[in-house]
């Protein structure tokens, strides 16, 4: 049995020796290396955290102590120590996720993969513990991309204030989301970090005095005080200290010792503390560390000796299809510049940057920002894109309305990851954008359908220039190439029958999906006329009068039921007084477990089969229901 395998609660590391503790880093690299490498997962940042995890587990008890991960894509060492060691299905259905969870363990607290809120979460855990008079710690692990988030600041705010309330904070710092962290903040945090002369006495000081068995520890820690000492009196003060909290680093965050020291130190301080440790993403796996564009903060099914892939991808990207877009409209358009929050590659905007260095901004992870940023800039003259995930641009809502869209400012956002995305669990999902953006004044929304109307939708997004416009698409590659047959006002037709019936309105992604439950239903003789709306806000006004034509209107949207297009849809033709019935095909009002992509559209019953089989109950009911008295339909409607 390997320790790893020993350990099956966080106690069971207490015991272990500095050398076994050296011996499981070693084994649980090595777990972690081949156990993602099958499923795909957040390597990288996981490699950072081990001799991290197994202190804070060595120095608190939880889960009476509280330890929270910001973001929790680094959690998978935290899960290893906690009984959590059967990685054959992570991220998959049935398996464990990839973040924190309540349902699998006492030691998890926050689900949501969203970062910068762990310290708000640690917060309110610490108020609460002071009112009901309870013991035990609060920790919040906070990655140093995750601290370039206007909420960490919200929440240190509260924390430093409070000299009598315990809480500990833990930067990870490993200087990098996927790229290298920017700004003032990251500045600082490497003021802190190289105070060149002690950082290398240090370092030529360990591995020296390691190789001096008995004489070597002591003054090994005589040295360490010695650098605290150094710092202390020489070092810039920090913009913690400032602030209020007490410092505790920079910490190697690699030496279980100076953590559990530093940790100890903490624990004993009755205040807000913030514990500075310095940590590598990728650690100890060369490809990772060569990795320069993200250290393998997420990789796919791969040979851990090779690193190729597993998995052959399916085609071009959408992401790949924008991002070459964009800088063929970037060449011809020097008003149009860029923006990221922290995630330059995976929006696909790193070609853009290449091509035109001054006309891209990484902000951080700050889609807030990203958003007001870009009021200013569409206020200054010029016309942003700014690209996030579809899930991200939740927390930027207040800021496209109330900055973006009442100044009718022409700015453009594209939703990277729309729709089911899976395997990131419930909070990845692009679910929620086309409803809660439908109240936003101004702003036309756009879902293309494949690769071709990406390209065109973009550009007319980009003409607008006083109104905010947005396009969607999903994480998957973008299928072939769907022709229209016919166009009515602005939207496209994929497909008509003589004497329609049925009006399937297919959103974005879903127009294969409908088209295939268009031909399940012409099988049993029922005819259906499909469109692409294109632009699904607003409604397109030849819509109602073309439902007005056909017994029963299907929208089908890669997006929550509730509010989305569907609803949108039927607002529109009560209001054009065309009493068609209009079934909305969409993402129940749920959280959505892990599990693939198209595990998650069978279960919500987002297929062609599943479409067609309702399209067609729900006609044969109106049937019967129009055999039936007028008071028996006036009950059923
Ligand atoms: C609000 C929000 N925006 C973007 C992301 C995507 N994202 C996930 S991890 C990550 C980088 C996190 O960097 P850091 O906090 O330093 O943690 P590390 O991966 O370095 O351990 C980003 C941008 C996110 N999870 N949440
Ligand atoms: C934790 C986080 O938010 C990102 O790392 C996300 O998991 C990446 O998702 P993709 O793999 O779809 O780019
Ligand atoms: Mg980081």
């Amino acid at each position: 049995m390997t320790i790893l395998e020993s350990i099956r609660q966080p106690r069971d590391l207490k015991a272990l020796t500095e050398a076994e503790l050296g011996e499981l880093s070693d084994e649980i690299r090595e777990f972690l290396v081949h156990a993602v490498a099958r499923t795909g997962g957040h390597l990288g940042p996981n490699l950072g955290v081990v001799e991290l995890t197994v202190a804070l587990h060595r120095v608190f008890e939880s889960p009476v102590d509280r330890i929270l991960w910001d973001t929790g894509h680094q959690s998978y060492v935290h899960k290893l120590l906690t009984g959590r060691q059967d990685f054959s299905k992570l991220r998959g259905k049935g398996g464990l996720s990839g973040y924190p969870s309540r349902e699998e363990s006492e030691h998890d607290v926050i689900e949501n993969s969203h970062a910068s809120t762990a310290l708000g979460w640690a917060d309110g855990l610490a108020k609460a513990r002071r009112v009901r008079g309870e013991k035990g710690h609060v920790v919040a692990v906070v990655g140093d991309g995750a601290l370039t988030g206007g909420m960490a600041w919200e929440a240190l705010n509260n924390i430093a204030a409070a000299k009598d309330r315990p809480l500990i904070v833990v930067v990870n710092d490993n200087e990098r989301s996927y790229a290298p962290t920017i700004g003032g903040l990251a500045n600082h945090l490497a003021a802190l970090r190289t105070t060149d002369g002690y950082e290398r006495v240090l370092a030529w000081g360990k591995h020296v005095l390691q190789r001096t068995p008995l004489v070597g520890p002591p003054v090994y820690e005589a040295l360490h005080g010695a650098k605290k000492g150094f710092k202390d009196a020489f070092a810039p003060q920090g913009l913690f200290e400032d602030l209020g909290l007490k410092y505790v680093g920079p910490i190697d965050g690699h030496d279980i010792r100076a953590v559990e020291s530093a940790l100890r130190r903490a624990k004993r301080f009755h205040g807000p503390v913030l514990v500075h440790c310095i940590t590598e993403k990728g650690r100890g796996y060369e490809p990772a560390l060569a990795h320069e564009e993200d250290h393998f903060h997420t990789v796919g099914v791969m040979d851990p000796l090779t690193c190729a892939p597993l998995v052959p991808s399916g085609g071009p990207s959408w992401t790949s299809v924008f991002g070459e877009e964009i800088v063929r409209i970037g060449e011809e358009r020097e008003d149009v510049v860029a923006i990221t929050a922290a995630m330059l590659h995976p929006v696909g905007l790193a070609p853009f940057a290449e091509r035109f260095p001054d006309r891209v901004w990484d902000v951080g992870i700050a889609e807030q920002h990203a958003a007001v940023s870009a009021a200013g800039l569409a206020t200054g003259g010029l016309h942003p894109v700014v690209a996030v995930y579809a899930t991200f641009l939740n927390r930027a809502f207040d800021q496209l309305l109330m900055d973006v869209a009442l100044h009718r400012c022409g700015v453009t956002f594209v939703l990277d990851r729309a729709g089911v995305t899976g395997t990131d669990g419930p909070s990845h999902n692009g679910m929620w954008d086309m409803s809660v953006l439908q109240v936003v004044p101004g702003l036309r929304i756009a879902a293309p359908r494949d690769a071709d109307q990406l390209r065109a939708q973009l550009r007319e997004a980009v003409a607008v220039d006083d109104a905010p416009t947005l396009l969607r698409f999903p994480k998957e590659s973008v299928g072939p190439a769907i022709l229209a047959v016919d166009r009515i006002g602005g939207m496209d037709v994929l497909h008509r029958a003589d004497d329609p019936e049925v009006l399937l309105v297919a959103v974005g992604v879903m127009a294969p999906v409908c088209l295939q439950a268009a031909d399940l239903l012409q099988a049993r003789g029922i005819r259906c006329t499909v469109v692409d709306p294109r632009w699904v806000k607003p409604v397109d006004p030849a819509l109602p009068p073309l439902a007005a034509r056909h017994r029963l209107v299907a929208v089908v949207e890669d997006n929550s039921r509730a509010a989305g297009v569907g609803s949108a849809v039927a607002l529109a033709l009560g209001d054009a007084e065309v009493d068609v019935p209009v079934r909305r095909f969409g993402i129940p009002e749920q959280f959505l477990a892990h599990a693939k992509r198209g595990e998650v559209l069978a279960d919500i019953g987002l297929t062609p089969v599943d479409v067609a089989g309702r399209i067609s109950t729900s006609l044969a009911a109106g049937e019967s229901l129009a055999k039936q008295s007028p008071d028996a339909q006036e009950h059923q409607a």
